[in-house]
């Protein structure tokens, strides 16, 4: 028996293609006002009974009218989840289009189709910088 709010957020490092990621859908927030204007990756908490695929999907979806197939796991240092804002831990995973152009539906005023080299330049929420770093490495290894 637990009230405690959902700790675990699950996004989406959506690529162009699984085989071989060129670009990066990058998603500026609208929302909060404390947020906006930062750019993160697209997804969302993780309800209480809900499983962490079937979040980001959903997210995908009511966020950018998309729906995607999921890849691998980017991994943080320690294998596991990346800590970010308000003690919150968050998943990536790679993903690519299965149907749908994406477009900023809800929370995001921006999208933008980043190359790896090009991602620092954003204006990131800053637990992602990491994050950032660590993509560019994954896709690096896949071109
Ligand atoms: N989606 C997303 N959230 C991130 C990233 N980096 C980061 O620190 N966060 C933080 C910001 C928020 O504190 C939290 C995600 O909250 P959210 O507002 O997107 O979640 P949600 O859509 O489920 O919204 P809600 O139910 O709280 O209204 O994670 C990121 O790259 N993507």
């Amino acid at each position: 028996m637990s009230d405690r709010p959902p700790r675990l957020v699950a996004a989406a490092a959506v690529v162009d293609s699984l085989t071989r990621p060129t670009v990066v859908l990058c998603a500026r927030r609208s929302a909060p006002e404390r947020l906006a204007g930062r750019w993160e990756l697209p997804g969302g908490k993780v309800e209480r009974d809900e499983a962490p695929e079937a979040a980001l999907h959903r997210e995908l979806a009511e966020e950018l009218g998309v729906r995607v197939r999921l890849g691998a796991v980017i991994p943080a240092g320690d294998g596991g989840d990346w800590p970010i804002l308000d003690g919150l831990t968050m998943r990536v995973w790679l993903a690519e289009l299965t149907s749908g152009t994406p477009r900023p539906l809800q929370d995001h005023d921006r999208l933008s189709w980043t190359a790896p080299a090009q991602l620092p330049d954003l204006d990131w929420l800053e637990p992602d910088r990491p994050i950032v770093a660590a993509l560019q490495s994954a896709i690096g290894a896949r071109v």
